[in-house]
């Protein structure tokens, strides 16, 4: 264990000093591409502006074949895009496991470390493969003279990773999020589903039967049914570890590209739970994330409404008929912060929010 004393120490002579606070920028939507992939490369410097993180993939959904072209692609990338001062740039490493993941962050940091603002490692089992990363990464911020610490974001999508979650978050002040891997951890648990995220028809609650004519109960009659989702337990989880930790706690991949509508409900879900934002695969996914994981101009006028009400925020009234008081207050503060936090970057939020104080 390391003690407290250590924790924030640099973990290389040379090494940037790392972060006490994770900074809080928007990460509605975490937009993957594939850096070998020329029709998605070319289209990276158009989406600069309008999603908050472009992420280069350099893991599971790019060929074998390709992973080389995929890192010299990303690089590419790192060097001859301006992300602006709104877009960050992240990439997902290859696992630790694997035969490639060494000279991904070797090359990544050295070559583009001062571009990349976050580094998602997949399939994290504890807080060693973490401490494996840290150390690794100082050791080449140092000798790459980067003045900044590269942050990391780990998948939560093996049994053991739920299982050691905490331990994961609190593992070094480098942690910025986990998300939801629900593929990889559906197949890690041998859960029977077959979808990448969202919900299951066969994963659901029925209504108790009702009596029949004759006073007992009828099996075969009609009984409302209600999906359940599959994602719940995992993500309210992935959540307290997150807010325990201070980093932010993200949905992952929903792969039903076509099914916009459940997309939206799997965010929704995600996002009324305490989550920040959420991977996006294809571009038809980008405004769907920024829709849902900004606050409604009506939530951000209703919680103005309480913090007025509230005075100095202690006590209790009622406004439209309901009680509020210091904890409600508190809830509402959660969706003001957010809605400066964003309306900081983005104009049209900013401008819905001032209309509806108008
Ligand atoms: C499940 C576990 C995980 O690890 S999930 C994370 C890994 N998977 C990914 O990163 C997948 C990323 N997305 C994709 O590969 C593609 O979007 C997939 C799903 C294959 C669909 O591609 P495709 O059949 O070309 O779609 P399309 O014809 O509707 O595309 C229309 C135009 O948009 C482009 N496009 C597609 N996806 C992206 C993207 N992620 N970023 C930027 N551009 C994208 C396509 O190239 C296509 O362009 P054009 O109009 O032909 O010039
Ligand atoms: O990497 C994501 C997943 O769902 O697996
Ligand atoms: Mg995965």
């Amino acid at each position: 264990m390391r003690p407290a004393k250590d924790f924030f120490a640099p973990l290389a002579v040379g090494a940037p000093a790392p972060v006490h606070e994770v900074p809080a920028r928007p990460a509605r939507m975490i937009h993957f591409f594939d850096p070998s992939n020329p029709k998605m490369a070319a289209k990276v410097p158009d989406m600069v502006g309008t999603v908050d993180v472009l992420l280069g993939n350099l893991e599971d959904a790019v060929k074998a074949e390709s992973k080389e072209a995929a890192r010299e692609g990303l690089v590419r990338i790192g060097r001859d895009t301006d992300f602006g001062e709104h877009t960050q740039l992240w990439t997902r490493v290859n696992a630790l496991d694997s035969p490639w993941v060494l000279d991904d962050l070797t090359t990544l940091v050295t070559e583009i470390g001062d571009t990349l603002d976050v580094i998602m490692v997949p399939k994290v089992q504890g807080p060693e493969d973490i401490h494996y990363v840290d150390r690794l990464l100082a050791q080449l911020e140092a000798k790459a003279g980067i003045e900044r610490p590269i942050l990391v974001h780990a998948i939560l999508e093996t049994a053991r990773g739920v299982a050691n979650v905490e331990e994961i978050c609190g593992a070094s002040p480098r942690m910025q999020g986990i998300s939801l891997g629900p593929a990889d951890l559906a197949a890690d648990r041998r859960m029977k589903t077959t979808r990448v995220g969202g919900g299951h028809p066969g994963y659901l609650v029925r209504q108790d039967p009702v009596a029949g004519a004759d006073g007992t109960p009828d099996y075969a009659g009609e009984r409302p049914h209600f999906q359940q989702d599959l994602w719940h337990y995992t993500i309210a989880r992935m959540v307290d570890a997150c807010a325990m930790h201070g980093i932010f706690p993200y949905y992952g991949p929903f792969g039903d590209i076509k099914d916009t509508v459940a997309c939206e409900d799997q965010f929704r879900n995600a996002f009324l739970l305490g989550c920040v934002g959420t991977w996006t695969l294809h571009p038809v996914q980008v405004d769907i994330a920024k829709r849902v994981f900004s606050p409604t101009a009506e939530d951000v006028a209703h919680a103005r409404r309480v913090k007025e009400a509230m005075g100095d925020g202690t006590g209790a009234v009622m406004l439209d008929g309901k009680m509020e008081d210091d904890a409600s207050l508190k809830q509402c503060l959660v969706i003001l912060e957010l809605a400066d936090r964003l309306a900081a970057t983005d104009p049209e939020l900013a401008e819905l929010y001032a209309q509806k104080e108008a």
